[in-house]
């Protein structure tokens, strides 16, 4: 029986007893009752089983199992101490399972505690001798203050979960009573371990095991179980003949932590709350709501009224990019972050890509077009970190209006990346002569929309009080920091946008105004390699625009 696996394997002697197991077997009603269902037997015919070879048992790195905490004495108590049906304060009926918390109510709605509502009552009185031993022994620092009591029928369980890093500090224990279990624990990577966790046991998740691994247990009536000389372990690895079904039971646990007041410092920034909300908050992108807010009118606002205009005079992919896209296994999946009109969603069919764009307007155009998108911000993108095989940011960072929140940005492209993932990000160049060669944006000097009437050129270099220059569209950049010009076709105005609604049209100019930072040689690559977690495989000038490959370690 392989591990997860929902069959397993009979040898027969001979092909001729096989035939007759089939002929008789297949497709009949199961006799046992203990199935508790009726189960059908299906039977195929193999000739050979690959026998994967497991590894021995290795626990997750910071994971601790005592057998035998307590005694059936002292688990009676604790039994008999949660009083179910006559004291129903503080207890939920969930869909796999009820709790009970004590100390501080665990909210199921934001994953977190009310730090400043701890509940009457505290600890249970019972649980004191519990506790004084876990520290006597050293297998905790803290006393811990908070206590949920899961209690799961056969069938229930309890998603994968890592405990809320801001909520609870390091080392979180939970006492198991009544009927053993199998808890999975998963590591970010995909591997999976299987812990049995039997009656009367004592388990400390702590460091890795508590920070970074998943724990939770699977919702069914039986797990798969190996018993290795007699003795019950989950099916952690060895030999997949000892294999067999464990009928689950009514299990009880007890599960203490301790409240964190301060943020959480564990080694795992990219999967901690605390650490993710400090980046967010932290003093330059503060200091910066300038930056938010003229990104907010000179970026955001500008595409979401440019949006249908800019989206027709969006339609040929730039070929190196398209090189690019062509070039990954079939079967990747990858991000467009700041996908626009979803132009590079659709050139490999190979692929399973997923855009994303701050302009919602944007994102309606590819939703026409029955691409997977959705409005979002770069500096915030609702997609799982670490599972990108590839990410692209076309003309999107050259947006942002500071170092650090260009840098943010870059950050957050590259965390969707899996180890060994590629992310290709272009921004605008301040050279657009390179290698004695003018970028299309200078020779095509009467195609497109950004033919500028002389009129609007001057604007006498600046542009509202924002101070910064307004550029002079198909002419080279004199400045790193500018205002480029957009000339909105009438019909193109979009129908939320402000400047089609009633008289203001008259007033208003159909001249918009977006923001850019051009990157000079250099400053692309050099501000990727202030991140710790890629390197940098390519730098390139493509057109106008600075360029580079970034591979996640
Ligand atoms: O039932 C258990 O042992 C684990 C409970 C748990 O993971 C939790 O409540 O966060
Ligand atoms: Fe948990």
């Amino acid at each position: 029986m392989p591990p997860n696996k929902p069959y397993s394997f009979v040898k027969y002697s001979s092909t001729q007893e096989a035939i007759s197991a089939h002929t008789s077997l297949s497709g009949q009603e199961l006799p046992s009752s203990d199935l508790e269902q009726k189960t059908i037997l299906y039977l195929c015919f193999v000739d050979k089983v690959e026998v994967q070879e497991l590894s021995p048992p290795t626990l997750p790195p910071g994971l601790i199992i005592v057998e035998d905490f307590i005694s059936p004495e002292e688990e009676l108590t604790l039994l008999e101490s949660i009083r179910w049906e006559t004291d129903n304060c503080n207890q939920k009926a969930l869909k796999h399972r009820r709790v009970k918390h004590f100390g501080y109510e665990f909210r199921y709605d934001n994953n977190n505690i009310d730090k400043d509502k701890p509940l009457p009552g505290g600890l249970p009185e019972s649980c004191n001798a519990v506790l004084d031993k876990c520290l006597q022994q050293g297998l905790i620092k803290h006393r811990p203050d908070q206590l949920t009591v899961n209690q799961y029928d056969p069938g229930q369980g309890i998603p994968p979960h890592v405990d809320t890093h801001s909520a609870f500090e390091d080392e979180i224990v939970s006492l198991s009573l009544g009927a053993e279990i199998v808890m999975d624990f998963k590591h970010p990577s995909g591997s999976s371990v299987p812990v049995m966790v039997t009656q009367r046991s004592l388990l400390v998740m702590g460091g890795e095991s508590r920070y970074l691994w998943t724990h939770g247990i699977t919702p069914r009536k039986f797990d798969v179980i190996q018993v290795s000389e007699g003795q019950k372990v989950g099916t952690v690895g060895g030999n997949t003949e000892e294999l067999t079904l464990n009928k689950r039971g009514t299990r009880t646990s007890f599960t203490f932590r301790k409240i964190r007041h301060g943020p959480c410092k564990c080694a795992f920034p990219s999967v901690c709350d605390s650490q993710q909300e400090q980046k967010k908050s932290s003093p330059p992108l503060v200091e910066d709501m300038g930056a938010a807010s003229l990104e907010k009118e000179y970026v955001h606002k500008v595409y979401e009224d440019i949006a249908s205009h800019f989206s027709s005079t969006r339609h040929t992919p730039w070929p190196k990019v398209v090189d690019f896209l062509r070039s990954l296994p079939m079967g990747s999946l990858v991000a467009d972050v700041g996908c626009g009109n979803g132009k590079y969603l659709g050139v490999n069919n190979d692929l399973y890509m997923i855009g994303c764009d701050r302009s919602k307007n944007l994102i309606d155009i590819c939703g026409e077009k029955e691409y997977e998108a959705c409005v979002c911000d770069a500096l915030s993108v609702p997609f799982r970190p670490g599972s990108f095989d590839a990410c692209i940011s076309i003309a999107v960072i050259h947006h942002f209006s500071t170092e650090e929140r260009r840098l943010a940005a870059i950050q957050v492209l590259t965390d969707l990346l899996r180890k060994g993932g590629q992310a290709l990000i272009y921004v605008w160049a301040m050279e657009q002569e390179y290698n004695k060669k003018k970028s299309k944006y200078l020779k095509e000097s009467k195609s497109s929309n950004e033919q500028l009437p002389l009129s609007s050129k001057a604007d006498s270099n600046h542009e509202g009080n924002s101070k910064l220059p307004v550029h002079t569209n198909r002419t080279a950049f004199d400045s790193q920091d500018l205002l480029v010009p957009w000339h909105l076709k009438p019909k193109c105005q979009s129908k939320n946008s402000e400047a089609s609604t009633g008289e203001e049209q008259l007033v208003l100019s159909n001249v918009y105004h977006r923001y850019y930072h051009v990157f000079r040689e250099g400053e692309l690559e050099a501000l990727c390699r202030k991140l710790q977690d890629v390197t940098v495989q390519h730098t390139y000038h493509d057109q106008g625009n600075w360029c580079v490959i970034l591979e996640k370690l």
